[in-house]
C-alpha cells in the first residue's frame, strides 16, 4: 500500500479518468478524496447546525440520548467506543446518529433540529450524501467490469438497515506533550485512558467523511508496515473509504483500512474537531459473495492479521450483510 498521498476521484473528470482513480484507490489504500462532488454549500451549512448542537447543554442534549432500541441519538463522550481490541481506550468524541427509519420522524429529535428549515436540511443532506454514494457505485461497476446497477440494487432506498449519518464533535485537548507520553505509559497499568477516536474499519460498504475548518486529525494504517499516516483535510474533498463489506466482495483485494482519530497537533489542541460520516451499508439480505468480475474471479483470498476484525472465525459460511452488520455492533464497546 502505498501512503504518499490519497488518489484524487475528481467527479468532473471523464469517466475513464474517474475509473483510472478508482482502481488505483482500490489497490492501494481503500481511502480516497473525492473532490467537485457538489455538496460543498450544503455541508457548510450541515457544519454551522452541527456546531449550534454540540454547544447545547449537556442535560438537553442528553435528553435525547442514543437508547438501544432506537436508530438515532445523542451519544456523549466515551458511550461508543471504537477499538475493540483494546476494551481500557475511552474515545473522547460526542456525537449524534441519524438513522435512515427515523429520519421521516421530527418528534423525535432535539429542538434545535426543529428551528426552521434546519429538519428540512438535514434530510436534503442526508438524500445527496446517499445519491452520491450511488452514483460511485456505478462508477465502480464500471471499473470491475460488471453490470451498471450490480451494486446500486444491494442499496435499496426503502429496505433495511438503511444508512446513518454521524454529526462528530471532538472536544479541545489540553494534554501537554508530557501527558500525552504520560498516557502512554498508563496504559500499560490497566488504567482506561482516553483518545479522541479508536482504531477501527468501518463495517459497511462505502464510507463518506466530511471535515471542517481543514482540521486534521483522522490517521489510516498500513498493514504492511505497521505505520499510521495521516490523513490531510480538505473542506472541499470528502474523504471516501471502503468497508468490510468491499474487503468481503472483493476477496481481500480491497482493504477496509484501519483508521483512527489522533491528538490534534499542539497548535490545534485549543480547538474542537468537527466531522460529518455518512455510513453507507447494502441491504441486509445481501450475501457477501464475490463480486462477478474478472478482476477477482481468480483470486485466492488469503487473509492476512488484520483481516480477523472482518473474519471473525475460519467457518466458511457466507454471511449476509445484516449478520455482518450486526456482529460488528456487538462488538462496539460502550458504558
Ligand atoms: O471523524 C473522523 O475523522 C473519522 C470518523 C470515523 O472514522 C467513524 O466515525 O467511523
Ligand atoms: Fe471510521
Amino acid at each position: 500500500m502505498s501512503f504518499s498521498s490519497l488518489p484524487i476521484v475528481d467527479l468532473q473528470s471523464t469517466s475513464d479518468e474517474i475509473r483510472q482513480s478508482l482502481l488505483n484507490a482500490c489497490f492501494t489504500t481503500g481511502f480516497f478524496y473525492l473532490s467537485n462532488h457538489g455538496l460543498h454549500p450544503l455541508q457548510d451549512q450541515v457544519f454551522n447546525l452541527v456546531k449550534e448542537f454540540f454547544h447545547r447543554p449537556l442535560d438537553e442534549k442528553l435528553r435525547h440520548a442514543l437508547s438501544p432500541t432506537s436508530y438515532h441519538g445523542y451519544l456523549r463522550i466515551g458511550r461508543e467506543n471504537l477499538d475493540s481490541t483494546n476494551l481500557k481506550l475511552i474515545d473522547e468524541k460526542e456525537a449524534f446518529k441519524f438513522g435512515q427509519s427515523g429520519l421521516n420522524n421530527i418528534d423525535q429529535f432535539p429542538e434545535i433540529f426543529h428551528h426552521g428549515e434546519n429538519f428540512q436540511l438535514i434530510q436534503t443532506f442526508f438524500h445527496s450524501c446517499y445519491d452520491l454514494c450511488l452514483r460511485l457505485f456505478e462508477h465502480l461497476a464500471e471499473t470491475f467490469e460488471i453490470n451498471r446497477d450490480y451494486f446500486t440494487s444491494k442499496h435499496q432506498w426503502d429496505k433495511p438497515p438503511g444508512a446513518t449519518m454521524k454529526f462528530l464533535h471532538y472536544p479541545p485537548t489540553n494534554k501537554t506533550d508530557s501527558i500525552r507520553a504520560v498516557s502512554s505509559f498508563f496504559t500499560h497499568f490497566n488504567e482506561c485512558i482516553s483518545f479522541p477516536q479508536g482504531a477501527h474499519s468501518d463495517y459497511g460498504s462505502l464510507t463518506l467523511l466530511f471535515q471542517h475548518d481543514n482540521q486534521s486529525g483522522l490517521e489510516v494504517f498500513d498493514r504492511s508496515t505497521n505505520q499510521w499516516h495521516p490523513v490531510e483535510a480538505h473542506d472541499d474533498k470528502i474523504v471516501v473509504n471502503f468497508g468490510d463489506v468491499f474487503e468481503y466482495w472483493s476477496k481481500g483485494m480491497i482493504k477496509s483500512t484501519i483508521h483512527r482519530v489522533n491528538l490534534p497537533t499542539v497548535d490545534q489542541q485549543h480547538h474542537s474537531r468537527y466531522s460529518i460520516a455518512f455510513f453507507c451499508d447494502p441491504n441486509g439480505d445481501t450475501l457477501l459473495t464475490p463480486i462477478p468480475s474478472k478482476l477477482i474471479q481468480d483470486r485466492i483470498y488469503i487473509k492476512d492479521q488484520h483481516a480477523t476484525h472482518v473474519f471473525p472465525d475460519d467457518d466458511q459460511r457466507i454471511l449476509t450483510a445484516g449478520e455482518h452488520l450486526q456482529m460488528r455492533l456487538n462488538k462496539t464497546h460502550t458504558y
